[in-house]
């Protein structure tokens, strides 16, 4: 089989990759869209055996929030799906090869995605750097503490009419993990909405005015609804760009007539929640799941984007597979970032690297696990402090 690498000429192209995509996908429900609605000009590669697209991967520009507040260059990489009937003849490894060396070519520091499979995508540079979980509250037993923030104000709006205020709210997200969401996901989203026969109910917090968070939440079994003896809404979307706002959101939604269960479909590890309630078994904390697989493509340029504690420098030698340029030694240290002749103190491959970058995983964890050479305890130790974060990064958008 001769297979050709090469971006879609035309929407009709594009449609057929993304067509590929819900197919290799299986069971993604998604409503018919026009793909290049929600596709970015010049962004997808496909694989096509002849004229027919048999694979490919497409990704989304913008940013990524990352320790220290600064927003760095990010391709949010998606769509990626070959054929059932041209699997494992090393298509998306040419794709994603392709991929990685066009993103690092428009100068995008980082790359990340939501992965299908966890063993897919190490073995292209990808580490899991943010997690996530479910939680179930039950309303009826939930009481906040006294210190809660009493919140602003709340509002309810139309959600599919109001795009530009959600997205103007979503836009303010400075958390480490926090990435842009593109004009295409909105697209996706708005349409989404639409076509679901159920109601989503959207309610917009602000705080002296200014618009600082909002929840999306939609009512589940509405067959059933007035039957129901567990009424479920869900949360699919929750901003809250700084404490009132999340507190005043979740007043909202624990106090809403009717409803027994709110399940929340991703919060970071470190949610506030727990803390906040005086009944913590008011709350069903599911299993953490990966959320953020990160893949460093310049990572001198990913180091110095964020910030460090105060502990004496480490020299990383840096290990990367597909990118030739990473292979080097980098000083990092609260000061500066630099790339180093000295001897290295660690030995690192860029996968691992990415899941310390955010702050997720600590060194000391990978020591233990085996990921880096646990003998440098004393270096170990230094990057803690180095790499150390007063919160979980979270990323809180699927895409
Ligand atoms: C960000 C996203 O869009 S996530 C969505 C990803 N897409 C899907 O899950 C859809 C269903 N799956 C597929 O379309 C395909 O199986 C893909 C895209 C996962 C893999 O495509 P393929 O062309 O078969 O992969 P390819 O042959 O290039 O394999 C590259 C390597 O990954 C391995 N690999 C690929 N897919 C898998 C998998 N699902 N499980 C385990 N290993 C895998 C291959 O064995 C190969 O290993 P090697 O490095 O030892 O040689």
């Amino acid at each position: 089989m001769t297979i050709d690498y090469r971006p879609p000429a035309g929407p009709d192209e594009v449609q057929a990759a993304f067509e590929v995509f819900l197919r290799s996908m299986i069971g993604l429900d998604l409503p018919v869209v026009d793909a290049s609605t929600i596709t970015e000009n010049g962004r997808y590669i496909a694989a096509f055996e002849g004229d027919a697209v048999v694979g490919g991967v497409d990704s989304y520009s913008g940013w990524l929030a990352v320790p220290g507040g600064a927003r760095i260059p990010h391709a949010a990489v998606t769509h990626v799906g070959v054929l059932p009937t041209h699997r494992r003849k090393g298509v998306v490894r040419n794709l994603i090869t392709r991929q990685l060396h066009d993103i690092a070519a428009r100068g995008e520091i980082v790359a990340t995605l939501r992965a299908s499979e966890a063993v897919i995508y190490e073995r292209f540079g990808y580490g899991i750097a943010s997690a996530g979980r479910s939680v179930v509250a039950h309303r009826r037993r939930i009481r906040l503490r006294d210190g809660v923030p009493a919140g602003g104000k709340v509002r309810l709006v139309d959600g599919s009419a109001d795009t530009d205020l959600l997205r103007s709210i979503a836009d303010q997200a400075d958390w480490p993990g926090a990435i842009a969401r593109p004009a295409g996901w909105w697209t996706l989203r708005r349409l989404a909405t639409q076509a679901d026969p159920t109601r989503h109910l959207v309610a917009v917090h602000s705080t002296g005015g200014v618009d600082d968070g909002y929840v999306v939440y939609r009512p589940e079994n509405t067959q059933t609804w007035f039957t129901d003896r567990e009424k479920t809404i869900t949360v699919t979307d929750f901003i809250a760009t700084n404490d009132t706002a999340r507190a005043g959101l979740w007043r909202h939604l624990f106090s809403l007539d009717l409803v027994d269960r709110i399940v929340f479909e991703a919060v970071a590890l470190d949610d506030p929640l727990q803390l906040a309630v005086t009944d913590e078994r008011a709350l069903e904390l599911g299993p953490a799941h990966d959320e953020t697989w990160l893949r460093l493509v310049d990572v001198e340029r990913a180091l110095a984007g964020r910030t460090y504690g105060r502990a004496e420098p480490v020299v990383l030698a840096v290990v990367d597979a597909q990118i030739d340029s990473n292979n080097a030694a980098f000083e990092v240290g609260p000061d500066a970032v630099r790339r180093s002749a000295a001897t290295p103190d660690l030995t690192v491959d860029v996968a691992t690297l990415a899941t310390a970058y955010l702050g997720g995983t600590r060194w000391r964890q990978l020591a233990a696990a085996g990921r880096v050479d646990p003998g440098r305890a004393e270096v170990i130790s230094r990057l803690d402090v180095l790499f150390g974060v007063d919160r979980l990064p979270f990323s809180g958008t699927a895409f």
